[in-house]
C-alpha cells in the first residue's frame, strides 16, 4: 500500500489520522517499523502568506524541540512549492478524542496532565508565542504525557497589520482562559458554557462579567481555586501561568 518518501527516506502508511482543509495526518511505519507521525500540507492553493505561516510554525516547532519535552518531537521535515511533509512523533490518541471517550477523568491524569499543558503553554510564551485557540485537540498523549502538536502559527488569519500591539502579557492571558476550559471540562466534564446552546445567547455570557460560571463544589479544593482564578473574565485580574506553575494544586497532594 501507499509509502511517503521524507528526505530520501521510505514510510509505510498505516492509516490516516486526521484531515484538515489542504492537510492530513497519517500514521506511518518506517523501515525498521518504528511508529511516526507525518503530517502532510498541500500547498498547491496556499497563498504566500499561509505558506509564510507554516513556515514559521515549523521554524518554532524544529527550535522549540530543546526547551520542553512537551512539544511534539519533530524528526525532519521537507518543505517545496507544492507540499510539507513534516515527520514528527506519534501519539497513542489525542486529547478531545480521549476527553470523549470517558466520562470522568481520575484526579491523577487530571493533575500530571494538567503540569503537562502548561509546561508546554510556559514554554511557547517563554519564546513570545501567543497559541490563542488551545483546546483538547491540539495536546496529543505520548507514553502517558500530553505534548502540544501546534503553535496556532499556521493558517492563522494573520492580524491585519493595522492591529496595534496590544501588551503581550494580557495576550497570554488569553491561552489561561483556554487551559481553565479545558481543566473545568476534565473536572466536570462540560465545557463551562456548553449548556447554553444558543450561539448567540452562548457568546454574550462569555463576555457577560455579570453571567455567573458555575463552579459546583468538588473535594479538591485546590482544584476549585485553580478553576476559579482561570476563569476570571478580566485578564489583568485572571492568574498568571507563571502563578499557575507554583500553586498547590500542582504541588499537594493529594
Ligand atoms: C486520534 N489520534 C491522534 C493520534 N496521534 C497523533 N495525532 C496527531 N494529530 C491529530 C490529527 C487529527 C486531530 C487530532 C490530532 C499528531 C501530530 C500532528 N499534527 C503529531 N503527532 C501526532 N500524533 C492518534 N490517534
Amino acid at each position: 500500500n501507499e509509502t511517503i518518501t521524507i528526505k530520501g527516506k521510505q514510510f509505510f502508511i498505516l492509516k490516516i489520522i486526521g484531515r484538515g482543509g489542504s492537510s492530513k495526518v497519517y500514521q506511518v511505519l518506517d523501515h525498521k517499523k518504528q511508529l511516526f507521525a507525518v503530517k502532510y500540507v498541500d500547498l498547491e492553493e496556499a497563498d504566500a502568506q499561509t505558506v509564510e505561516s507554516y513556515k514559521n510554525e515549523i521554524q518554532h516547532l524544529n527550535h522549540l524541540q530543546l526547551y520542553s519535552d512537551q512539544i511534539i518531537k519533530l524528526y525532519d521535515y521537507e518543505i517545496t512549492n507544492s507540499y510539507i511533509y513534516m515527520l514528527m512523533e506519534c501519539g497513542n490518541l489525542d486529547l478531545n478524542t480521549w476527553l470523549r471517550n470517558r466520562k470522568t477523568v481520575n484526579p491523577l491524569d487530571r493533575k500530571f496532565y494538567w503540569r503537562n499543558m502548561l509546561e508546554a503553554v510556559h514554554t511557547i510564551h517563554n519564546h513570545g508565542i501567543i497559541h490563542s485557540d488551545l483546546k483538547p485537540a491540539n495536546f496529543v498523549i505520548v507514553n502517558g504525557s500530553l505534548k502540544l502538536i501546534d503553535f496556532g502559527i499556521a493558517n492563522r488569519l494573520q492580524p491585519d497589520v493595522t492591529s496595534i500591539m496590544k501588551d503581550s502579557q494580557i495576550c497570554k492571558k488569553g491561552d489561561v482562559w483556554s487551559l481553565g476550559c479545558i481543566l473545568y471540562c476534565m473536572t466536570y466534564g462540560k465545557t463551562p458554557f456548553q449548556s447554553i446552546t444558543n450561539q448567540i445567547a452562548k457568546l454574550h455570557a462569555i463576555i457577560d462579567t455579570s453571567h455567573p460560571i458555575e463552579f459546583p463544589d468538588i473535594s479538591e479544593k485546590d482544584l476549585l481555586d485553580v478553576l476559579k482564578s482561570c476563569l476570571v473574565r478580566n485578564p489583568r485580574e485572571r492568574i498568571s501561568l507563571k502563578e499557575l506553575l507554583d500553586h498547590p494544586y500542582l504541588h499537594h497532594s493529594p
